[in-house]
């Protein structure tokens, strides 16, 4: 890289600032983008500056912008050296402050009165990493989900400034449209007692993450509600709060008799994983759904607990089942079709991530030596690949079909032991 270009997702330098008596905060730490391609370009370089730091500082609760760009040395004005504060400010609100006091002013005013738009739908707690092991209530930080929607008073311009960190996380992510009415969000906040002289009850807020969720017809009445976009700030990743947010918006479409299904848009890998996770922990975790799957004796056995799933393997591998849970489980395989749609439709999940959640399921108990059901569960999830890959599949001739469906069984069974093994961390 020449003396003159730098890489904009080191250039760009994110912080979440807190009141000054909150600050000493984990959470408050610089941290980098994953792209910045959508603001400064492909190539992902900004030029004509030497040692470039864009500070981009946002207030935790309201997310209120602050850009102060600071650089060792700039070549001299030329139509060829970047307008690096003129670009980023395209993407964010006009407002954002450039003076550093009256913003840190800005952040303090804040931190007694900000709290998050819409409605609250989900609490939860994590002991609290900034005071290390959790020993009394005291040591644990709680966090809020909010649903909101455009009208949702204070929401509109919270979502101007946070939808930038859908381009600087989401590859391939953009804008939505403001003018589309019926979108509908899901806010994370961390909700922390404020330290130091405030009153002892006051709480601040800090922005965790956030999801926007589309809502499609679904014949005859109801909605299939799309999640579009899904993020997790950089300091908050890794910490089960995605988990918490994404069983949070799926709890509350269980709730609303309006919503017919969750589906997923273009999930990016990590996202994938987390939904398979989480999803089959619910499946595993729900009794009435368990005892029909495999039996009730078979669930009051263990049967349909996670423990001891290995890595990359799996474990139990049918010994312990009796032949009369093998005849009562619906399971299979193969899987019986009426009570999976049964089960699929109750649960409000997507066709196509049920079935892979049941295939992943029976997998998770097949006896390898049992080769009966071996072939019954290659058949099902043969079945199911040739429908969702017909158009290619259809083209090939027979011999190098079947070729086709057996590499891709073979790596989407392997892909499942993967997953299965997340299931034991
Ligand atoms: C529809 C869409 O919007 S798809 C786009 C999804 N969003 C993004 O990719 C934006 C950038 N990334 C993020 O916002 C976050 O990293 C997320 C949403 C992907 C994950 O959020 P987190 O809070 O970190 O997830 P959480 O801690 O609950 O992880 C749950 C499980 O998901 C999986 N997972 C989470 N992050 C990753 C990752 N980066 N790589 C691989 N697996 C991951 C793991 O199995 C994890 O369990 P483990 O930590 O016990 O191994």
């Amino acid at each position: 890289m020449s003396e003159w270009t730098c890489d904009s997702n080191q250039a760009l330098t994110l912080s979440l600032v807190r009141a000054q008596e909150d600050a000493q905060a984990e959470e408050s730490k610089p941290f980098h983008p994953r792209f910045t391609y959508p603001i400064y370009g492909d190539d992902e370089k900004i030029y004509g500056y030497e040692g470039l730091v864009i500070d981009l500082k946002l207030a935790s609760g309201s997310l209120v912008p602050f850009v102060n760009v600071k650089y060792n040395k700039k070549l001299d004005s030329s139509a060829t050296v970047d307008d690096v504060e003129g670009t980023l400010a395209k993407f964010i609100p006009k407002d954002y402050y450039t003076d550093e006091k009256a913003f840190l002013e800005r952040v303090e005013a804040e931190s007694v009165g900000f709290k998050p738009p819409g409605e609250l739908i989900h609490t939860y707690t994590r002991p609290d990493k900034n005071k290390g092991v959790a020993t009394t209530s005291e040591d644990t930080v709680t966090f809020e989900v909010y649903h909101a929607t455009w009208k949702s008073p204070g929401f509109l311009e919270l979502h101007r400034r946070m939808q930038l960190f859908i381009l600087l996380y989401i590859e391939a992510g953009s804008y939505i449209d403001e003018t589309e009415e019926t979108w509908e969000f899901a806010l994370l906040y961390e909700k922390r007692k404020r330290r130091g002289t405030v009153a002892a009850d006051a709480f601040a807020y800090h922005f965790v993450g956030y999801s926007a969720l589309y809502p499609f017809y679904c014949f005859p009445d109801r909605v299939r509600l799309r999640l579009s976009q899904f993020v997790i700030l950089s300091p908050y990743q890794r910490g089960g709060h995605g988990s918490e947010l994404y069983t949070a918006i799926y709890q509350h479409i269980l709730k609303q008799p309006s919503i017919a299904e969750l589906t997923v848009e273009d999930p990016a890998e990590a996202f994938e994983d987390l939904r398979d996770k989480n999803d089959l922990l619910m499946l595993l975790g729900n009794k009435q759904f368990m005892e029909e799957a495999i039996g009730a004796d078979s669930v009051s056995h263990g049967g349909g607990r996670v423990g001891g799933v290995g890595k990359g393997g799996r474990s139990g591998r049918g010994g312990n089942k009796t032949a009369a849970a093998k005849a009562k489980g619906k399971l299979g395989p193969p899987v019986d079709k009426t009570w999976r749609e049964k089960w699929r439709s109750d649960l409000k999940m997507a066709a196509r991530q049920f079935h892979r959640l049941i295939e992943m399921l029976i997998l998770l108990r097949l006896d390898p030596n049992d080769e009966l059901a071996e072939r019954a569960y290659r058949l099902q999830v043969k079945e199911r690949l040739y429908r969702f890959n017909y158009d290619m599949l259809v083209q090939m001739d027979k011999e190098e079909r079947l070729d086709k469906l057996e590499d891709t069984f073979q790596g989407v069974r392997e892909d499942y032991l993967r997953i299965l093994a997340l299931l034991s961390h």
